[in-house]
């Protein structure tokens, strides 16, 4: 028997209706394996923790998720309590920069059953390779004076490791898929760190010589994701045009709500995190109604990660396949509740 110990932080909003979701397809999943089982342990930071204890999360918080094989994370941020900053930073962020989690990888399809805002959808299927731990998302900087003096300084960290980092995983990535990666530059117009990525993106092209590569500033690169998204494969980003770039992604499969993501440690020394692109959601926190694909694509991407590409397949397919039957929650078109959709998904899983 295979028993994988998860550490698991809905968060905030809907984080706290589809993580419970996606620990049932999750549980649904190990009974069709068979020969594998999760403990789940859960943990409740969040901003109301913040309000009690002053903090995201305890001072020993991340010791305790070391030990832990993955981090199976909802969403974080709940702007009426807490400012957005103060959440992100102390919470997701400092896990994805304490745990080295370099690489956020983001996927992006066109899904057959739902609706996308583009007339012609027509299968594109793309993943965007975000660095995660450093670029414009910098605590580097600061704030001064006061009333008409007052300013502000936010310096972007480029290093040589982490940008050549998240390009060659994404080269990596490409020559597994269709052999194609476009990077996402801005060299016309942020005068050193974005020509500094152009080079680096040179250089380490020189080693995948059979890659095919493109480079579009990232204005015209967002602007394709809608008029032609089929053009991409794999697509490599610093931390804040990827992070831009996958909401467009999300947009153009049909909603926010199904976009899925993994922040991945490469140096085994930390356990990587699992959670969806959407954020809490406090619009539709509470009724019911949130779309569960996010985290549970994002929990079929935890699958893959641990070893279990088949059944990570199967849970891909029994959620397409609850989307083309019309089980939809409203985001997508449909009349399902969150809990509706999660049951079918499981059923299909288990009839597999
Ligand atoms: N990774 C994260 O944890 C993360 C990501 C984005 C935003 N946030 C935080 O979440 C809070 C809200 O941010 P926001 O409004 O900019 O983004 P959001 O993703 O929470 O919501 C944007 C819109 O998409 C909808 N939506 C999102 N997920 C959905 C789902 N699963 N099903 C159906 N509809 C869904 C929402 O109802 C809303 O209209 C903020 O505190 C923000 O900082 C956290
Ligand atoms: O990384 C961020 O900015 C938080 C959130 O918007 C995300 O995409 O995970
Ligand atoms: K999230
Ligand atoms: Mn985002």
């Amino acid at each position: 028997m295979i028993k994988h110990e998860i550490a698991v932080i809905p968060g905030d909003g809907i984080g706290n209706e589809v993580v419970p979701a996606a620990l049932n397809v999750l549980n649904a999943a190990a009974e069709v394996h068979g020969g594998l089982s999760f403990k789940f342990t859960e943990f409740p930071w969040n901003c109301d923790y913040y309000l009690k204890h002053g903090m995201m999360m305890p001072e020993d918080g991340l010791r305790t998720l070391q030990s832990f094989e993955a981090v199976f994370l909802g969403a974080v941020g709940d702007p009426a309590k807490v400012p957005d900053h103060i959440s992100l930073w102390g919470l997701l962020i400092k896990i994805r920069r304490e745990f080295e989690q370099v690489i956020n990888i983001r996927p992006a399809k066109y899904i057959q059953g739902i609706v996308s805002p583009l007339v012609n959808p027509n299968d594109f299927d793309l993943i965007v390779v975000r660095e995660n731990s450093e670029g414009e998302y910098s605590e580097v900087g600061g704030r001064i004076h006061k009333g008409e003096d007052q300013m502000a300084i936010q310096n972007a960290i480029f290093t040589r490791k982490g940008t050549e980092r998240a390009i060659r995983y994404a080269f990596e990535l490409a020559a597994k898929r269709r052999g194609h990666l476009t990077s996402a530059t801005k060299s016309n117009g942020i005068f050193h760190s974005m020509p500094f990525w152009d080079d680096v993106f040179k250089e380490v092209s020189q080693d995948y010589p059979d890659t095919r590569t493109a480079s579009y500033h990232i204005d015209a690169l967002a602007a394709f994701f809608v008029t032609r998204p089929q053009i991409f494969d794999v697509i490599v980003a610093s931390n804040l045009f990827g992070d831009i770039l996958t909401d467009i992604g999300a947009a153009i499969m049909g909603s926010i709500g199904i976009a899925p993501a993994a922040n991945i440690n490469l140096n085994g020394k930390f356990p990587s995190m699992f959670e969806p692109v959407h954020g809490s959601a406090p619009d539709i926190c509470g009724k019911g109604i949130a779309n569960p694909i996010g985290q549970i694509w994002t929990a079929k991407m935890m699958l893959d990660h641990l070893g279990h590409q088949e059944l990570g397949q199967q849970v891909l397919d029994a959620m397409e396949a609850t989307i083309f039957s019309g089980i939809k929650t409203p985001d997508i078109g449909g009349k399902a509740s969150t809990q509706e959709m999660t049951d079918d998904i499981c059923s299909r899983l288990k009839k597999l």
